[in-house]
């Protein structure tokens, strides 16, 4: 028994590890358009629903072992006790599969249910401050989540009536089969009185183990939607695998490149039906080693768009990147990928610094004193302090993570739009320049007008497309929409 279920745990956790491990690789499109309820469902509560059946579906083998054992020897008995009981069960098995299908009906709306009511508490969670404010959209929200919640009350109570209906079929089942073979057979085989009690001892030996084949089969059922949901995350996350399966070895082939050219890039996003929403390019893009160019334009145009496009977030639709001349294919996208440092808006701050482990406290520290947040947070035992931090704050901590990667390319959307205008013009004026003497390329979204004599150049985006360079000229002809 303990080595079944350390089999199951086993096959479990080697499930779990490999729908992650596709996860954190799979295309950041892909990522989008799945729901965070959906996600958190499947990856932890449907694995604890299979582990908490794993007793169960070792109970239910032996038990089967045993009913095959008994039947058999009901048929050296008896072929008629036997005829008679292999009917019975057929019976049985036939209506508790009409159940079954009800079901499994049921557990794939109430996992569907269970991933709805995740994201409205995810909502309430990380709507907390909208919401508390605000009694009329706090109720609303709150109404949103009773009705869902209600609705998944609904459809468990009917699941867990077609359970008791199974488990009371299932007993009167087993009386009525002890009852033939006892009182009807003798009646039609004269030759059956000699075994009858010996049938009945066999029959009496699989009610227990068929009791247990019929009270855990919805158990099992339970289990079996859940590794369905899993398996089917699986299978959705196989398709638009990258270059994801090829172990990235650093540092990147590209680390000395000297110019990023780019021809006809285009890139649409689509709805579930495949119509176009929005489109960047086509365009043509021209970057060389070491500039420092910032995008600009107004909300929607496409920049952050365009950022997730040229650092390789988003595959193309068509068109072509080259470094100095060399096509990006599958095969090296990932190597083209790790010459970005990015932050963009919606940024993530992960509270230590994964894959730098080797890094020096003390550079980092020194950054935290020259980011003026040495007071908020230190960096400690392979991690930060404190990461609750002013919104401000936390784009600098995420600034000095990108930095202490120390990748040729800084690509920063609308970075600056939350730092004090002392700190801006520190940012602009000294850590750019900094920056520029490093010999990194900065690829920057920015509205802050008043600095954008600052960069080499300043290209402006229209609808998607790349008009033209506001200030200073291309490195070679302009950035062009086709
Ligand atoms: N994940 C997405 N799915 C579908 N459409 C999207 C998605 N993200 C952005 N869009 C659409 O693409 C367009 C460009 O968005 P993008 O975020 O690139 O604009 P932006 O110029 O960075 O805007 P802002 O200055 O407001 O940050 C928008 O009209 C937006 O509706």
């Amino acid at each position: 028994m303990t080595r079944s279920i350390r089999i199951i745990e086993n096959m479990l956790h080697d499930l779990r590890v490999r729908v992650v491990n596709k996860l954190r690789r799979t295309s950041l499109r892909q990522m989008e358009s799945f729901s965070k309820g959906d996600i958190y469902t499947k990856i932890s509560q449907d694995t604890v629903t299979i582990s908490q059946s794993a007793f169960f579906l070792v109970n239910i083998v032996q038990a089967l072992v045993m009913v095959v054992c008994c039947l058999l020897y009901i048929a050296w008995l008896s072929p008629g006790a036997f005829f008679m009981t292999v009917i019975g069960i057929i019976i049985a098995i036939s209506i508790y599969w009409g159940h079954r299908q009800k079901l499994v009906r049921d557990m794939a709306e109430m996992n569907k249910k269970e991933g709805e009511i995740v994201e409205a508490v995810c909502d309430i969670v990380e709507g907390y401050k909208e919401l508390y404010g605000n009694q009329k959209r706090n109720e609303g929200v709150f109404k949103h989540y009773s009705g869902l919640a209600e609705e998944s009350r609904t459809v468990k109570v009917r699941a867990n009536d077609t359970f008791i209906l199974e488990i009371m079929f299932t007993q009167i089942f087993f009386y009525l089969l002890i009852g033939a073979v006892v009182f009807i057979l003798p009646e039609i085989v004269p030759t059956y009185s000699v075994v009858v009690i010996r049938v009945t001892a066999a029959i009496l030996f699989i009610v227990n183990p068929l009791d247990i084949i019929a009270t855990t089969a919805p158990l099992i059922t339970r289990a079996n939607s859940a590794l369905k949901n899993i398996y089917d995350l699986d299978d959705v996350l196989t398709a638009p695998q990258t270059d994801a399966d090829r172990p990235f070895q650093a540092p990147s082939q590209f680390l000395n490149f000297q110019e990023i050219t780019g021809h006809s890039l285009q890139f649409t996003y689509r709805d579930a039906e495949n119509n176009p929403l929005f489109t960047v390019g086509p365009f043509d893009l021209h970057l060389m080693r070491g500039e420092t160019v910032f995008f600009v334009g107004g909300n929607g145009c496409g920049k952050t768009t365009l950022m997730k496009i040229i650092c390789g977030l988003y595959q193309l639709n068509s068109g072509e990147l080259r470094l100095d001349g060399q096509r990006l294919e599958q095969n090296n996208y990932q190597d083209y990928r790790e010459l970005f440092s990015v932050i963009f808006s919606d940024f993530h701050l992960f509270d230590r610094l994964y894959g730098q482990e080797e890094v020096d406290p003390t550079t980092v520290n020194n950054w935290l004193k020259k980011m003026d947040i040495a007071h908020k947070t230190q960096f400690s035992k392979g991690r930060f302090t404190h990461t609750d931090l002013s919104t401000g704050q936390r784009k600098r901590l995420a600034l000095i993570v990108a930095l202490l990667d120390d990748r040729p390319i800084v690509m920063l959307d609308e970075w600056a739009a939350d730092q004090d205008p002392q700190f801006r013009t520190f940012f602009y004026e000294t850590l750019l320049a900094e920056f520029r003497a490093a010999g990194k390329t900065v690829l920057a979204v920015s509205h802050d007008d008043r600095y954008w004599h600052l960069a080499d150049r300043v290209v402006k985006m229209e609808y998607g497309q790349l008009a033209r360079n506001l200030y200073g000229a291309s490195t070679s002809q302009n950035e062009t929409c086709q």
